[in-house]
């Protein structure tokens, strides 16, 4: 199989915060995969802005570096395309709180007919004053773009007041709220799979799901970005975003058709649905050191902190189909294995034919968003051999790479395809002003009810699966976690 890569449109792209940690390890990484690629034209730039005082050339260095150091890419990239893709990009020195650098950065992106798309890749305080200033100075015609990066807000007040500071100067076809949990290649199978196949949609119900888990683990702990964790916590930094688009996908009814409205429509609808979580359906866990590695409170540098590095809830969604299956999800860092997984635990069958001996099973359909992307469904079979009729469950696998062959390890990482997804101006699979401020909407009564109790989170083991609380959430509906390994 040979893919198509299909170039996009000429475009100008700025990258406010530049010469930060995200646009080092991801956003520059990933634009020189797409110009590999061959889906850049040779009349894109990539201009990186920041205060930092250095000219085009100090940020080609600095590009050449972060490529060298990030770019985990295929080897079709080879070493000498370094200095093409360099050619394309260059450096203004600006404040997003000042009048420094803005005319120069005017002059350089006037009269260009190309796409002109600006990444807010600065910490979000910043948000408002970008737009402000692209605003006066120019830019914010009505082809250009804006990629606002997380968080979006810290609640539902403050997303609301954003998005109203950026509908001042954009139109919401403009904005591109990124997560990048919607560019990952299976997470978008997941709507491939459910809408492209008779096999699941009629099974995709509480009559025949018995309960669904989201597992979001991470090995790392916070490192460099502490400050900015220890404001946030698990529930904040991937709970109200990430899982959540996750939960909507899974759960969304079938959008009439693959447009970035009528998915993001169904996918408010799944959230507005979501009932609140009550305090005995929610585990919070904090990190404990181990294996050499610090734990968390000397991690972020305050040792009296009750922020969570691990949250554990159940979900329930009160609308036709869900009634009565509950999503499980969790999140952490420092856990046993880095895996990201959703379950979906199918319901033993009605009336067993065999005897005792033979067990109870179940289906499990497991997509899997990382490692080894790609999905299995667990299928109970006869074990072989003789000694009667005993059942064995065994995984129909689809791993991608060994499904697709070579094509499957080119796929682009997420950045990349949400990048080229701005520039083609298709908003699928970004978030809409209104799904965001109702993911808060449902995120702050738990925050504000460990506040108000001033709860401290379950300390847990460094490479655990989290504390036992988080068992326990299952335990008690007479279910499991499944482990987290690779
Ligand atoms: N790093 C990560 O893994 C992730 C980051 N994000 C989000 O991405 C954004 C950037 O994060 P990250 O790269 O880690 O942050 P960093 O602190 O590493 O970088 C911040 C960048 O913003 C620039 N900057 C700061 N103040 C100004 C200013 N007044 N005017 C213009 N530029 C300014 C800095 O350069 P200078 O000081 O020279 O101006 C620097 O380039 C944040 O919103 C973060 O939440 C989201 C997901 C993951
Ligand atoms: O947005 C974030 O995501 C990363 C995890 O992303 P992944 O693609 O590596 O799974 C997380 O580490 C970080 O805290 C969070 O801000």
């Amino acid at each position: 199989m040979v893919s198509r890569v299909i170039p996009v449109d000429p475009f100008d792209l700025v990258i406010f915060g530049g010469t930060g940690d995200l646009a080092r390890r991801k956003i520059l990484p990933a634009l020189f995969r797409r110009f590999c690629a061959g889906q850049m034209e040779d009349n894109s730039r990539i201009i990186g802005a920041a205060r930092a005082d250095m000219d085009d050339a100090g940020y080609r260095d600095f590009v050449r570096e972060a490529i060298a150091e990030f770019n985990t890419g295929p080897a079709t990239c080879e070493a000498g395309t370094v200095d093409g893709f360099l050619e394309r990009v260059g450096y203004v020195a600006v404040d997003a709180m000042g009048e420094d650098g803005w005319e120069e950065l005017g002059r350089r992106m006037r009269d260009r007919n190309v796409v002109q798309a600006f990444y807010f890749s600065v910490g979000p305080s910043l948000f408002g004053a970008l737009a402000e200033r692209l605003h006066a100075h120019g830019m914010a015609g009505e082809g250009t773009r804006i990629v606002v990066e997380k968080p979006f807000g810290r609640d539902e007040a403050s997303a609301r007041a954003l998005n109203a500071t950026l509908a001042e100067h954009f139109d919401e076809s403009q904005i591109y709220r990124i997560d990048h949990y919607l560019g990952k290649e299976t997470v978008q199978n997941l709507m491939a799979v459910r809408f492209g196949n008779m096999l699941f949609e009629p099974l995709w119900n509480s009559q025949y799901v018995d309960h669904i888990q989201i597992t979001v683990a991470e090995t790392v702990g916070v490192g460099g970005r502490g400050e900015y964790y220890d404001k946030s916590g698990a529930m904040r930094d991937m709970m109200q975003n990430h899982l959540m688009q996750l939960l909507c996908l899974i759960a969304m009814e079938p959008p009439a058709k693959f447009d970035p409205d009528a998915v993001r429509d169904e996918k408010l609808k799944v959230i507005r649905a979501l009932d609140p979580v009550e305090p005995q359906d929610i585990v919070r866990g904090q990190y404990t050191g181990g294996d050499g590695q610090p734990d968390y409170r000397t991690q972020v540098e305050n040792p009296d902190s009750r922020t969570e590095s691990f949250v554990a809830l159940k979900a329930r969604i009160s609308n036709w189909r869900w009634a009565g299956t509950p999503f499980y999800l969790r999140t952490g860092k420092r856990l046993r294995a880095k895996v990201s997984e959703i379950a979906v635990v199918f319901k033993e069958t009605p009336h067993s034919i065999f005897t005792e001996d033979a067990g109870r099973h179940r289906n499990i359909l497991t997509i899997r968003l990382q490692p080894n992307e790609g999905m299995d469904l667990g299928v109970t079979i006869k074990e072989p051999g003789p000694g009667g009729m005993r059942l064995v469950d065994v995984p129909l696998d689809m791993t991608f790479a060994d499904a697709l062959g070579p094509d499957a390890e080119d796929v682009p990482d997420a950045y990349e395809r949400l990048i080229m997804d701005v520039i083609r101006g298709n908003q699928t699979l970004f978030m809409r002003g209104d799904e965001v401020v109702a993911a808060w909407a449902w995120t702050d009564p738990i925050i504000a009810a460990w506040e108000e109790r001033g709860e401290a989170p379950k300390p847990y083991d460094s490479g655990s699966s989290g504390p036992e609380d988080a068992l326990a959430l299952l335990h008690h509906d007479g279910r499991r976690w499944r482990d987290i390994r690779v």
